[in-house]
């Protein structure tokens, strides 16, 4: 028998020399023993999570230990898949759900659980603890994104701060400031469209998601950076044009354009994968070019002197300022923002503001396009309208129907069709929904514009009248633009820049849907038509 005392390290090892077992047995021996050994411990640690969470239905696929991560990044991974993945999930589990995240994981610690809800009542009680869920997420946001408005955190000053020297950008006065750009650039389109018209090309297909994407980031580069020369929609000129760029011209033209794109796409990466990937070299440089070609530019501006903003007696405004500008001189109690905050503030405006508003002012195209009695209402409210000395101040009261279009636009397929908020603090929801401290929870928008309950039998069709409604502005769960202290800040801008392209749109062209084209969904944090929004364009002096 082996008394106790016969039990310390030496004397086991020399228990085990006289058994003359050879040393890699006992290596083997104990590196399985303490896999096993670990595996039965996260097995046990699943096993109490899954226990915790069990009043949130989750997907039954889960990994044993990997938890919910293979879900989330099948979900998230592919974007074409992604609506429709979080769809076809809400339709199995229902309107809340959630998966584990592996809290073994770096990265994962703080994020043990995501809840996905398009459950009305769950809406408003987050609505509702405002002082709960008041910020996004760190993964994807904190890493990538400049740290302006999007990813700073709303429970530190810097971001109130921020927030109070940001709003008067999209104040009646500044919007009146960006009129003048809008029209031109938007103007720039039209000439760079018409051109390939004429007598014997009468109707032709455009990609308008592209025509859209390419106005609103010369919009807001122009009016945000201060890149008077930013006419990236000259790529749309027919190659025989005299004003066509050459390729050298189409390379800076088009610059913005890819750094935007890559900034996005890091966007998108990075909140499906929080891993080292993103150090991978070509992947890597590639960003940092982007972000560098954008804060060269910040900086370039930032050191020239400037005025904060000036309008002309009319109210219009003019070209001569923009949103760079306009922040460093911006001021609280003689505090200004550092140069830095500026460059991430603008940077964050870019991202924000361009692809969002391009992106549904398609998607209102697109509908308009395929719904003509709705085309001719429009047609006929902006046929007489001088857009040229329109000030955007008065765009609502002036085109009442076309805005509502936007908004509709806005239901049907919303932009940002799912956002992220982060739960500060433990709590549970609807009684029963489990959120620990630092989890997530994901509002699909989407899924409340198909909600009949909501918006009636006829949910999925486009109707701007239903815009009408007199309870709209306090409805829990039509938010195209967010809500409590984080809703969109640039959402004024939106609306009169969306519904602006909008009305001059249909002052030149008649828009139809060709028979072949039927969109499908994308994601990259922003919901775009995976094919382009391919429209047969008509110009209106030729109809
Ligand atoms: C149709 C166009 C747009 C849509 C659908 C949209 C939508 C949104 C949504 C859903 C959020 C998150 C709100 C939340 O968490 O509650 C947001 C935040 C934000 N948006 Fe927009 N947006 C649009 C245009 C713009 C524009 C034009 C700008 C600026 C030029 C802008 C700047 C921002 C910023 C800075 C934030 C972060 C605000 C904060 O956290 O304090 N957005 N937007």
């Amino acid at each position: 028998m082996i008394k106790s005392a016969d039990l310390s390290p030496s004397a086991l090892v020399g228990l085990l020399r006289e058994l003359k077992i050879p040393t890699w047995v006992l290596v083997a021996a104990c590196g399985t023993a303490s896999v096993a050994a670990i595996y039965a411990y996260l097995l046990d640690l699943n096993r109490r999570r899954r226990e915790h969470f069990k009043d949130t239905p989750q997907p039954d696929n889960e990994h044993p230990l990997l938890a919910g991560l293979p879900v989330t990044r099948r979900v998230f991974g592919s974007s074409t898949n992604q609506s429709q993945g979080i769809q076809e999930l809400s339709d199995k589990l229902g309107p809340t759900w959630g998966v584990r995240m592996p809290l073994f994981l770096p990265g994962f610690s703080k994020q043990e659980f995501i809840l996905f809800t398009s459950d009305p009542a769950i809406i408003s009680e987050v609505q509702a603890k405002k002082d709960i869920f008041h910020s996004r997420p760190k993964v994807g946001f904190h890493s990538i994104i400049p740290q302006g408005l999007l990813a700073l955190r709303a429970d530190k000053g810097q971001w109130q701060t921020h927030r109070r020297l940001i709003a008067p950008l999209f104040s009646d006065k500044f919007l009146a400031a960006y009129g003048p750009t809008l029209y031109e650039k938007s103007a720039l389109l039209h000439d760079s469209l018409l051109q390939h018209f004429n007598d014997k090309v009468k109707t032709k297909a455009f990609d308008v998601q592209e025509c859209l994407n390419l106005v609103t980031l010369d919009i807001i580069t122009s009016i945000g950076f201060g890149l008077e020369k930013a006419d990236s929609v000259r790529a749309l000129l027919p190659p025989d044009s005299p004003q066509a760029l050459k390729p050298n011209e189409l390379r800076s033209a088009l610059g913005f354009k890819r750094a935007s794109d890559v900034l996005l796409d890091e966007v998108m990466k990075r909140v499906a994968e929080p891993s080292v990937a993103r150090f991978w070299p070509p992947r890597y440089i590639r960003y940092l070019s982007a972000y560098a070609m954008a804060t060269k530019r910040v900086y370039e501006v930032y050191r020239h002197k400037g005025d904060s903003v000036s309008s002309d007696a009319s109210g219009r405004g003019s070209k001569d300022f923009n949103m760079l500008i306009a922040l460093k001189n911006a001021q609280e109690g003689g505090q200004h923002m550092t140069m830095k905050e500026v460059k991430d503030e603008i940077i964050t405006l870019m991202i924000a503001g361009h692809e969002t508003t391009g992106l549904t002012t398609s998607w209102a195209l697109y509908e308009l396009a395929a719904n003509p009695d709705v085309q001719d209402k429009v047609y006929k409210e902006v046929k007489d309208v001088d857009l040229k000395s329109l000030s955007l101040t008065e765009v609502k009261d002036k085109l009442p129907y076309t805005y509502m279009t936007f908004q509709e636009a806005l239901r049907l397929h919303p932009t940002v069709n799912i956002f992220p908020r982060e739960a500060s603090e433990d709590v549970v929801l609807g009684g029963k929904y489990r959120l620990p401290a630092g989890s997530r929870i994901l509002i699909n928008q989407q899924a409340l514009a198909w909600n009949t309950e909501l918006w009636g039998p006829d949910a999925k069709k486009f109707k701007p009248e239903r815009m009408q409604r007199p309870d709209l502005a306090d409805l829990d769960n039509y938010f195209p633009f967010g809500f409590g202290q984080r809703t969109c800040i640039g959402k004024r801008l939106a609306y009169v820049e969306g519904v602006f392209l909008l009305a001059h749109m249909l002052q030149d062209f008649h828009l139809a849907v060709p028979s072949e084209f039927a969109p499908r969904y994308e994601v990259r944090v922003t919901l775009r038509s995976a094919d382009g929004t391919t429209l047969l364009l008509t110009p209106r002096a030729h109809d």
